[in-house]
């Protein structure tokens, strides 16, 4: 099975003016889609935040599966990591700026120490493409200053946005990262969006949706596709072939599979979530 890789320049680039940039903000909001948490996770950026104080805001939380989003709160935050989940596209994003104030309190009590009031807190906004960075910041702005788009690298340079009279929020173009360890990590990307569909072949990520649902949302799978109990058992190859049948594309399985990609983005198969919290961590919360 084909393997997704690439390293665009501009991703190099943007990485280079990360690092030029993180000293002059005060915290990272390190958005990774609740989907799938630590695939989304750019490897890289550990390296980069080192001991600066960081978020990480779980997004698209409305398309995620909720028990497996609250375990993978709960997740980072016994390891020290803050985090939060959100759904960008709706409702307040107060609980943001009131975990930003809480992560960094020791240093504005500090600063209120000095008499030093009114410094609005840098921020700094960075994630794998499409994760919802222009979508959080332009809520946290309230306004539609950054470009928005329904695909991978729509960000292409960095900019300081005012939110509020408390805040300045550095957005920045969209990471991947040169090489992924494990090829599920390409293919999870691939299906959420993450990945421009030039990259990979939509029948490889189609078979890997099936694998998934079939594995862990069977009942989902067979009402979106009208499939009987001996049809969700046939192989992942018959089984694509028979939605083609069904779907009315005849033998153009690509056709079918871009379909059941795009359907499972908009959550047409319900909520789910690709990452699995391990397990040791799940019975250590309860
Ligand atoms: N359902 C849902 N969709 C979201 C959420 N946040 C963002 N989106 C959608 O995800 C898509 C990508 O959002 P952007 O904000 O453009 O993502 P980005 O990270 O800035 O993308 P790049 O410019 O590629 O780096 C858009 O279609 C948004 O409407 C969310 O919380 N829930």
């Amino acid at each position: 099975m084909a393997v997704i890789q690439w390293f665009p320049g501009h991703m190099a680039k943007a990485l280079r003016q990360v690092k030029e940039n993180i000293k002059q903000v005060d915290i990272v909001l390190e958005l990774v889609d609740a989907r799938l948490p630590e695939s989304s996770r750019n490897p890289q950026l550990a390296e980069i935040l080192q001991n600066k104080p960081s978020i990480l805001v779980l997004t698209k939380k409305d398309l995620a599966d909720p028990q497996a989003t609250a375990k993978w709160v709960n997740y980072y935050e016994a390891l020290e990591q803050p985090a939060i989940a959100v759904n960008s596209t709706a409702g307040s994003l107060k609980i943001i700026e009131e975990k930003i104030k809480q992560v960094l309190a020791n240093k504005l009590a500090l600063q209120a120490q000095k008499g030093i009031m009114h410094k609005r807190i840098k921020v700094m906004c960075i994630g794998i493409p499409n994760v919802g960075k222009s979508t959080l910041l332009n809520h946290l702005v309230k306004k539609n200053v950054a470009q928005v788009g329904n695909r991978p690298g729509v960000t292409k340079s960095q900019q300081w946005l005012k939110a509020g009279k408390d805040m300045l929020l550095l957005d920045t173009p969209g990471i991947l990262w040169p090489k992924f360890e494990d090829p599920m990590i390409g293919k999870k990307l691939a299906l959420t969006g993450a990945i421009k569909e030039t990259l990979y072949a939509k029948d490889d990520i189609a078979l890997y949706l099936l694998e998934h649902f079939c594995q862990y949302a069977a009942k989902s799978l067979k009402e979106r596709y009208k499939l009987t109990d001996n049809e969700l058992s046939l192989s992942q190859v018959d089984l694509l072939l028979l939605i083609t049948q069904k779907s009315g594309f005849r033998d153009d399985y690509d056709k079918a599979s871009e379909r059941m990609i795009l359907e499972c983005r908009k959550g047409k198969l319900g909520r789910y979530t690709l990452d699995i919290v391990p397990e040791s961590v799940q019975s250590h919360n309860g």
